[in-house]
């Protein structure tokens, strides 16, 4: 069953192109990474999916059906990029107030545990450090047992074991058959959690595969480098970019290319060679099969 699907979705915000006609299907029972750059459009397709906003053209659904209606969203948990809770409430108290709001919620006690909580329910919100906060707002978007929990970059600023908690819970929450779309500007991140990894840039869906192919295409070198002469046709190149007296090659395999270089007996100074970022790698790999 598809809980959440967007049909060839676009949306602007003015003359921005924030989405440029995505196509997204999500099954009951995936742990999906939506994997991109800053600005790539992973917070306006969550925000399409929970009902907040609404798509420019294209279709949205939830469980279905039209997430802006209540009914729709009632099988849905969330945690947003920014939240914030009552500064003087305890934790537990949190928890009791957002599971006041559902028919059968989860156990506090479990809950609690589940995200690694349980030494702080006395402790007032106010005083929780920045990892101990994010830990508790994402832990909330579970209280309802919900069918499919969209969280955005629920551990970016953590520490590794703020993080490794989190994780936790949210593999135990997928263990038990529910289903996670969440979003990370770090492949590693979404390794550690999905199978599946859709990588969106400049609005539109990259890549939607598993995280070993998707690894293999972003292990992408760039090898930059000034010579007098013409580059001869090189094995392995993925991309060529000039800038001035420099030539910027992408590919897989950084090493050959450098021995390959050599051989061919090339001219060249300023070698350089660093990692791409994974706009880069997808932007040149994209502009390539297109
Ligand atoms: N309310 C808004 N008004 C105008 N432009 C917006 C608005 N929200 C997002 N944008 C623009 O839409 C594009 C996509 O933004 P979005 O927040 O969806 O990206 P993102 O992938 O979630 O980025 P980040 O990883 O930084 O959170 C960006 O160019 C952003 O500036």
């Amino acid at each position: 069953m598809i809980l959440a699907r967007a049909i060839d979705v676009s949306r602007s915000y003015g003359s921005t192109l924030a989405l440029d006609h995505v196509n997204l299907e999500i099954s009951a029972g995936e742990l999906v990474g939506l994997l991109g750059p800053n600005g790539a459009g992973k917070s306006t397709l969550l925000s399409l999916l929970t009902g907040i906003r609404r798509p420019t053209s294209g279709r949205v659904e939830l469980g279905g059906g039209d997430p802006r209606r209540p009914a729709s969203r009632r099988l849905l948990g969330v945690t947003p990029q920014e939240t914030g809770v009552p500064a003087s409430l305890r934790v537990g108290e949190v928890v009791d107030f957002v599971r006041a709001h559902f028919p059968d919620p989860m156990g506090r006690a479990e809950l609690l545990d589940q995200f690694g909580l349980s030494d702080l329910v006395r402790r007032q919100t106010g005083g929780l450090s920045g990892g101990e906060k994010r830990r508790l707002a994402v832990a909330l978007s579970f209280v309802g047992k919900p069918r499919i929990v969209l969280l955005d970059e629920p551990t970016t600023g953590l520490d590794v074991e703020a993080r490794r908690a989190l994780w936790d819970g949210i593999r135990a929450f997928h263990a038990g058959g529910g289903t996670v779309l969440l979003t990370s500007h770090y492949l590693e991140e979404v390794e550690a959690l999905a199978r599946r990894v859709v990588v969106i840039g400049g609005g539109r869906v990259l890549a939607d595969d598993s995280v070993a192919a998707v690894r293999g295409l972003v292990a992408i070198r760039r090898v930059s480098l000034a010579s007098p002469v013409p580059l001869p046709r090189l094995a392995g190149v993925a991309g060529v970019d000039r800038e001035g007296d420099r030539t910027h090659l992408l590919t897989p395999d950084a090493d050959r290319l450098v021995r390959d270089l050599v051989a061919a007996e090339v001219p060249f100074t300023d070698l350089e060679i660093r990692p791409t970022s994974l706009e880069e790698a997808f932007l040149t790999l994209t502009s390539r099969r297109s």
